[in-house]
């Protein structure tokens, strides 16, 4: 059964006490929401049908709190679903499809032709009313996407996940960790927009500038792509950068096992302590954990930027040949590095 409202005062959870909501999908149960709640807030899956119009896009003020800068040039989006229908074509099983913050539809009226079972996720409670007036049938959940658990949502929906959207910007990193981690091979596929800048760190080579712990991290656990750029007069309201289309393939590195839970942990601790100080050489820049081991292949005398994605991963068999056990703290706080 769908838990009542709760009173407190939140955004997301105002829209339970302003109406009355209708049954959840049969597929997925709200006892059985992948849309865990860390904090406060509230989360759903709406149904269509008795939902009541309360807005229309002219009264959406965007607020930029979340991001939302909406895609309003048609040759963007045609090309954005083009390159994504690349991306999911012939892939076997079929991915469901998921967009991440629809907001008011721009990319998801032209998915739901092709994709008719697709799902989204959106935050925003003035969003997600224009959308289930606008198309009562997607299956819309409102919740944060950063609390998403992509392996039972995958579970639930028996199928791999394939994901696509123009990504909030203020969260762009955190999004794609927890998508990269994703378990199970729960996601096969993701095409996200984000700013330019940070879709040339996905894709850095060592050496470079942009070269840093997102770089590692998308480039061992899936093949990143960028696609194309999108100048800033394709959105309203105008934002200040430029964005890029990219494309995640979830192949890990052939040497990476992702289901290696203790590896990843130690992992995730060598890569953040090395870029911690990127300028140091590891052996300073690892001092901390590296229990008075000396560094072999010269790595001593390198940085954390001049090193290959895969490096990273023998450097951490060799400081943490066990890997790494789970340990928290009494909050349930992780004592290990995490990526976000
Ligand atoms: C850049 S806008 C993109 C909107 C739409 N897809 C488009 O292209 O016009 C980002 C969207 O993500 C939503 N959003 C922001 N934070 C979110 C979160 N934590 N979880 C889910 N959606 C979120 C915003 O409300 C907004 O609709």
């Amino acid at each position: 059964m769908m838990k009542r409202a709760r009173t407190a005062a939140s955004p997301v959870s105002t829209i339970y006490t302003a109406f009355s909501l209708p049954s959840p999908l049969p597929s997925l149960r709200h006892s059985e929401s992948p849309f865990r709640s860390l904090d406060n807030r509230t989360r759903c899956t709406l149904s269509a049908s008795s939902y009541p119009s309360q807005s229309s896009p002219r009264s959406i003020h965007p607020k930029k709190s979340l991001s939302q800068n909406f895609l309003r040039d048609k040759n963007f989006v045609n090309r954005i679903v083009s390159a994504f229908r690349e991306s999911t074509d012939n892939v076997e099983p079929v991915p469901t499809v998921v967009e991440v913050g629809p907001g008011l539809g721009a990319l998801t009226d032209n998915l739901l032709q092709q994709y008719p079972r697709m799902h989204a996720i959106e935050i925003d409670q003035r969003a997600v009313q224009h959308l289930q007036v606008r198309h009562p049938h997607l299956n819309l959940h409102h919740a944060d996407v950063l609390q998403t658990d992509w392996s039972h949502f995958s579970k639930q929906l028996n199928a791999p996940l394939a994901i696509i959207g123009n990504l909030p910007y203020n969260i762009v990193s955190q999004i794609l960790f927890s998508l990269l981690e994703a378990p199970d091979k729960s996601v096969t596929t993701a095409l996200v927009m984000m700013q330019k800048e940070v879709a040339q760190r996905v894709i850095a080579k060592p050496h470079s500038k942009s070269y840093g712990i997102l770089s590692v991290v998308s480039q061992l656990y899936a093949k990143p792509k960028l696609l194309f750029s999108v100048p800033n007069t394709a959105f309203f309201p105008v934002p200040q950068v430029t964005s890029a289309m990219v494309r995640l393939d979830m192949e890990p590195h052939p040497n990476f096992d992702k289901s290696d839970l203790s590896t990843n942990r130690a992992l995730r601790t060598v890569v953040r302590t090395a870029f911690n100080q990127r300028r140091k050489r590891l052996r300073n820049a690892l001092k901390t954990i590296s229990q008075g081991k000396q560094l072999p292949n010269g790595w001593d005398l390198k940085r954390a930027e001049e090193l290959e994605p895969v490096e990273f991963l023998e450097l951490t068999r060799f400081l943490f040949p066990d890997g790494m056990q789970e340990s928290r703290d009494r909050e349930g706080k992780a004592l290990y590095s995490v990526w976000r």
